[in-house]
């Protein structure tokens, strides 16, 4: 298993530069959430993490290998990439469309080999989809399409999963099945980066934190160490109180035109 190193990225899109001298390290066997502002340059930042963007300076390698090295089909082998938003075109069932995560696995032609059915079992009822496998994909609430997509993103037990916004219009259980899932996945050796809003699963389930605003690092590193409400609010422009308990953690916004 290997880490993710983006060493001295830069990443300009027409005029602007989006990310600027990036360096950083996702580790394997660790969950880490990748959190900012809209804008922020997170996408963008795992858009490159999967090798599906080229950075104008710098390199991302997968432990030794520069990742602009390694073939397409070993790339789409080792990792798996989940973007915000992934859909599906035309009614297919929604076991095929977890069955499709096995793709790069598979031999170029003939049916799903034995040995790979397990794990679309496995897949399916770890996304809570056993239920719903043989309804067209394209009949799905967005959350239950969300499971679909995220559960083909883990049925091939990548070695880097990087899944951005997993838990965007997930009820909370299944926001936090989807964490715990991913979360899983770092417990297994695996290097797992997720970008996501909802600071209170990012707190409670990842390892570590990315912090990034206008395209820049604000930190990097695990998350009792660099988390802090100086850091959130400068991250968001807005007061924040971080509660903890035995429970975990939470974080509460603070509305100062309410109080004023
Ligand atoms: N293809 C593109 N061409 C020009 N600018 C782009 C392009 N894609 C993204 N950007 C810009 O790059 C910046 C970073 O976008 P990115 O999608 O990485 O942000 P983000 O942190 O993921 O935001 P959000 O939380 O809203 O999803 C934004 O200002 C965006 O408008």
């Amino acid at each position: 298993m290997s880490d993710l190193i983006l060493d001295h990225i830069r990443v300009r899109r027409g005029e602007r530069t989006i990310l600027h001298d990036i360096s950083l390290r996702f580790t394997a066997g660790g969950l880490t959430a990748v959190i900012g502002p809209n804008g922020a340059g997170k996408s963008t930042m795992l858009d490159l993490a999967a090798g599906l963007l080229v950075p104008d300076a710098g390199t991302v390698r997968l432990g030794d290998i520069a990742l602009a090295t390694i073939g397409r089909k070993l790339l789409a082998q080792r990792r798996a990439y989940l973007p915000q938003r992934a859909g599906v075109e035309w009614p297919i069932s929604v076991e095929r469309v977890v069955a499709l995560g096995l793709t790069p696995s598979l031999p170029a032609f003939g049916v799903l080999p034995d040995r790979l059915v397990p794990a679309v079992e496995e897949a399916l009822a770890a996304c809570d989809l056993l239920a719903l496998r043989d309804r067209p994909a394209t009949a799905l609430s967005g959350g239950e399409l969300a499971r679909t997509m995220l559960a083909r993103a883990i049925v091939g037990d990548p070695e880097l999963l990087i899944v951005d916004e997993p838990t965007a219009g997930l009820d909370p259980r299944h926001a936090i099945d989807a964490m715990r899932r991913l979360r899983a996945r770092a417990d297994a050796g695996r290097t797992v980066i997720v970008a996501i809003h909802d600071l209170d699963l990012a707190l409670n389930h990842a390892d570590n934190i990315v912090a990034i605003r206008d395209g820049r690092l604000l930190t990097q590193g695990p998350v009792a160490e660099v988390v802090t409400e100086d850091l959130l609010a400068t991250l968001y422009d807005v007061r924040i109180r971080i509660l903890r308990d035995a429970d975990g953690v939470a974080v509460r916004f603070l509305d100062d035109r309410r109080s004023g």
